[in-house]
């Protein structure tokens, strides 16, 4: 339950709202108890004889009360004795008022009585769910909002393991049941609950041997509920799971749709959807099959019991203890507290479900952010030195297997690096360190002589520009998406870097220009010029050191070439690294770098590298041959 009263604590920073909330629930409860009890008068009245005179009569512990205060006086009585006074009084008055009536006339004057009490009760109600609720949605605002943020500084490697879909689920989905669970399940718990306490107060006082005979009924009651329990508990943590299957497989669906289609997979593709489908729906069903058999059956049960009220209230009439009224006005409370009662037998399952969920979410919540910063980091300025690989091991978290063994490298100012190495070296992983997506596992990257560890992660990383070959566009303006990142960077800039990156021309072909919408990963652009919108993106950010995947494989020649240039430009007096995927492009390069195994095995131009007839020359001819092949 401890993720529950987690969940709640968010609330509770609504506190005013809630605990107003709270007092409008106790009073609507207040309203629906007298407003019962008024009946009594109602019930005794209807169908006496015309001159019968309506009295309600005073206990013998009420006696008692009054004798005590004429012969001790008003001081001898006690706290709970002078709340039972005022119910004397209230008694009498009411004698009093309707001793010259006629019984049609008492029954009139409750029902005169009673219709402002129910518009009272309606809107202290409706003010109570407005509180409850509001400070329940602003607390599930509250926990979405904490746990996209954390999910932002997240390390990679948990979205490399996790599924996107899962993730999804836990900020949508759960987020939901949360939602749920703690407005408007909880603003019903507390109005109930607040039902119950007041309501057996009436009970008790009408009649507690009554009450008690009910209260030993309660376990029967009960007891299908807790049979459920744990069964809705584990029903609902698997639906969960397929439903984050099921989300999973749309978002891998939508994002390899076009390797789907090219590769035929559709038909193998809905099979294993349905599969998944199909498990959604027995567990939908499982879960509201128990969902509703708890609910069902405390109805059943409390049927049974409620018919045994009436043949014991009839004996209690018949002896006197009771009268007609009184004994309606309590079968009513009673029947009345079913509903919260079975609500509140629910809310077990729905607590549950949010336990679970709020379980997965401080889940994502408790995990450690990407890299820890001490908070005393200094910031970094311009860079007047150069960039160092010092004895760099690395390991991906989680795996025993060494990815980087001792790399060592002097990077020059404003030099441009190209990184060759057959797939799976350790490229990409090698780069990924210097804007500290990861940290070494022994050894240090130094800027400046300083251990980046020691810069501010945004300082460093404002450093940074990086062209993958996941481009990344969001839904926006091409402006927009030239300018993200930068802030406030004017028209004038924006398309200064589109020339630069040799995508004005194509821009300004477009219906909107630079204004023209474009789809969330970019669908609606071509290949080339996607990355020549990202290069410009890079250009306006113009960051000191450039990391290039290099992605131009997939480009027609005029696109490559187009593309090129744009690099070219990028590339000029800053320090760039580039993974070169084919050796064509990295010829021009003076210092070319071959990885294997994680360790840097040559290093120098193109020419000495094929001189030294080592690995360098192995990956060129292997490429060269390739290329005859193609021809
Ligand atoms: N997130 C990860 N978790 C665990 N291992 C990983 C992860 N990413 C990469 N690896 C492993 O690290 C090694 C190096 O991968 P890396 O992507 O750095 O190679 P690369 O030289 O860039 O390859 P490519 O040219 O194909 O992009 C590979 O063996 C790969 O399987």
């Amino acid at each position: 339950m401890k993720y529950f009263f987690r969940l709640l604590s968010y609330s509770v920073h609504y506190k005013q709202r809630f605990v107003l909330g709270l007092v409008f629930a106790l009073l609507t409860a207040v309203l629906n108890g007298i407003s019962l009890t008024a009946l009594i008068p109602l019930f005794d009245s209807l169908g006496s004889d015309k001159n019968n005179r309506f009295h309600l009569d005073l206990t013998l512990p009420e006696k008692t009360i009054l004798v005590q205060e004429v012969l001790l006086g008003e001081d001898s009585l006690d706290g709970l004795e002078r709340i039972k006074r005022l119910l004397i009084s209230a008694k009498l008055q009411i004698n009093a008022y309707t001793e010259n009536m006629e019984p049609k006339e008492v029954v009139w004057a409750v029902c005169i009585a009673v219709f402002p009490l129910y518009l009272l009760k309606l809107g202290t109600y409706l003010l109570s769910v407005y509180c409850i609720a509001t400070a329940g949605y602003k607390a599930v605002r509250d926990i979405r909002q904490e746990l996209f943020q954390k999910v932002q500084k997240l390390p990679l490697t948990y979205f490399y393991k996790e599924k996107t879909g899962l993730i999804m689920s836990r900020v949508i989905n759960d987020a939901e049941i949360v939602a749920a669970v703690i407005s408007s399940n909880l603003r019903d718990a507390v109005i109930n609950f607040f039902y119950v306490l007041t309501h057996l107060i009436i009970l008790i006082y009408l009649n507690s041997d009554l009450l008690i005979l009910a209260c030993l009924t309660v376990p029967v009651v009960i007891l299908p509920v807790t049979l459920f329990t744990r069964k809705i508990s584990s029903s609902t943590a698997r639906f969960q799971e397929k439903i984050a299957d099921l989300n999973g497989h749309i978002q891998e669906f939508i994002s390899g749709i076009k390797v789907i289609r090219t590769f035929r997979q559709e038909k193998q593709d809905l099979k294993k959807f349905d599969n998944i489908n199909y498990k959604v729906y027995r567990r939908t069903f499982k879960g509201q099959f128990y969902l509703q058999m708890a609910p069902s059956l405390v109805e059943l049960t409390s049927s049974i019991v409620v018919l045994g009220y009436f043949a014991l209230g009839a004996k209690f009439i018949y002896s006197g203890k009771f009268t007609q009224g009184e004994f309606m006005a309590f079968l009513l409370t009673l029947l009345f507290l079913m509903r919260p009662l079975t609500q509140l037998s629910q809310m077990v399952g729905k607590i549950t479900q949010a336990n679970s969920a709020g379980k997965r979410i401080f889940e994502i919540i408790d995990r450690d952010p990407e890299v820890i910063e001490h908070g005393d980091e200094t910031v970094l300025e311009k860079i007047t030195d150069g960039i160092k690989f010092e004895n760099i091991h690395f390991s991906y978290p989680g795996t025993n297997q060494e990815v980087l063994k001792g790399i060592n490298l002097d990077i020059k100012l404003g030099e441009t690096y190209a990184f060759v190495g057959t797939s799976g070296s350790g490229k990409s992983t090698m780069m990924d360190l210097i804007p500290r997506f990861f940290d070494p596992t022994a050894g240090q990257i130094k800027i400046d002589g300083i251990d980046i560890k020691q810069y501010s992660l945004k300082s460093l990383r404002k450093k940074i520009g990086i062209v993958t070959q996941e481009i990344f566009l969001f839904h926006g303006t091409i402006a927009e998406n030239i300018a993200y990142g930068t802030g406030a960077a004017t028209r004038k800039e924006v398309v200064r870097a589109a020339r630069l990156a040799n995508a004005h021309d194509f821009i300004t072909k477009m219906e909107n220009g630079y204004d023209t919408m474009i789809g969330v990963r970019g669908l609606d652009l071509s290949g080339g010029q996607r990355q020549r919108l990202v290069i410009a993106r890079a250009l306006l950010r113009n960051a000191e050191i450039m990391i290039l995947d290099e992605a131009t494989s997939a480009l027609d020649a005029e696109s490559e070439r187009l593309v090129s240039r744009a690099l070219e430009r990028l590339f000029q007096n800053r320090t760039t690294f580039i993974i070169a995927h084919r050796l064509s492009t990295v010829r021009r390069i003076k210092n070319i770098v071959v990885i294997e195994e994680g360790e840097i095995k040559e290093q120098g131009d193109h020419d000495s590298l094929l001189e030294q007839n080592g690995i360098y020359k192995k990956l060129y001819d292997s490429q060269f041959a390739d290329a005859e092949i193609q021809i």
